[in-house]
């Protein structure tokens, strides 16, 4: 099973390069990884599996947070509507997005970032999602609000992009004009 010791943290070079596409059909070597990935999410949110394996929670990861340079993510959450949101992605690419933006009131964070960095982190809104799931189906996912930054958030891992690129340095804590919060 997938730890803590298995993340890689800030300054590991893949946390800042971009992932490869992955070949379709998955491999079973890829199918296992992306496999363990989304187990790993969901044991973090375990309050006995965390506890006992010492697993920060986490609503999703992405493939280079574990040194692999593949375009592969995995999320494990619930929306504030309780649609809930469970599987891993290959190869996904946000195919259209509105203008309107969003952000979690009270930031982000990231298991590759061992501190806190404090900031409004603005995303698109709404964003269409094409990919490929765990179990081969081609799937365009429509995502807004909470479920739309999660998504966008394990994207901007597979383009070596941090949550706190995002941030604005000179008024971190200022939502951006067309923003509006999605918590
Ligand atoms: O890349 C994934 N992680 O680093 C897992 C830990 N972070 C979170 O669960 C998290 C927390 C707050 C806001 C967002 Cl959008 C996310 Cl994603
Ligand atoms: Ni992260």
């Amino acid at each position: 099973m997938l730890t803590m010791k298995d993340i890689v943290r800030e300054g590991h070079p893949a946390l800042r390069e971009v992932a490869e596409e992955v070949a379709l059909p998955l491999s079973e070597s890829d199918k296992k990884t992306l496999s363990d990935m989304l187990q790993f999410v969901k044991n973090s949110q375990d309050p006995d599996l965390s506890e006992k394996y010492h697993l920060r929670p986490g609503v999703g990861v992405a493939a280079p947070q574990l040194g692999i340079k593949k375009r592969m993510l995995a999320v494990h959450f619930e929306d504030l509507k309780g649609t809930l949101y469970s599987d891993g992605y290959v190869n996904p690419k946000i195919v259209s997005h509105s203008v309107e933006q969003t952000y979690i009131s009270t930031g982000e964070g990231c298991l590759s970032v061992d501190r806190e960095v404090p900031g409004i982190v603005p995303r698109h809104k709404r964003i269409t999602v094409k990919a490929t799931t765990l179990d081969g189906a081609e799937v365009k996912i429509r995502l807004k609000g909470y479920a739309a930054v999660v998504f966008q958030h394990e994207i901007d891992h597979l383009n070596g992009i941090m949550f706190y690129d995002h941030i604005n340095k000179e008024t971190p804590l200022t939502p951006p004009e067309n923003a509006t919060p999605c918590d």
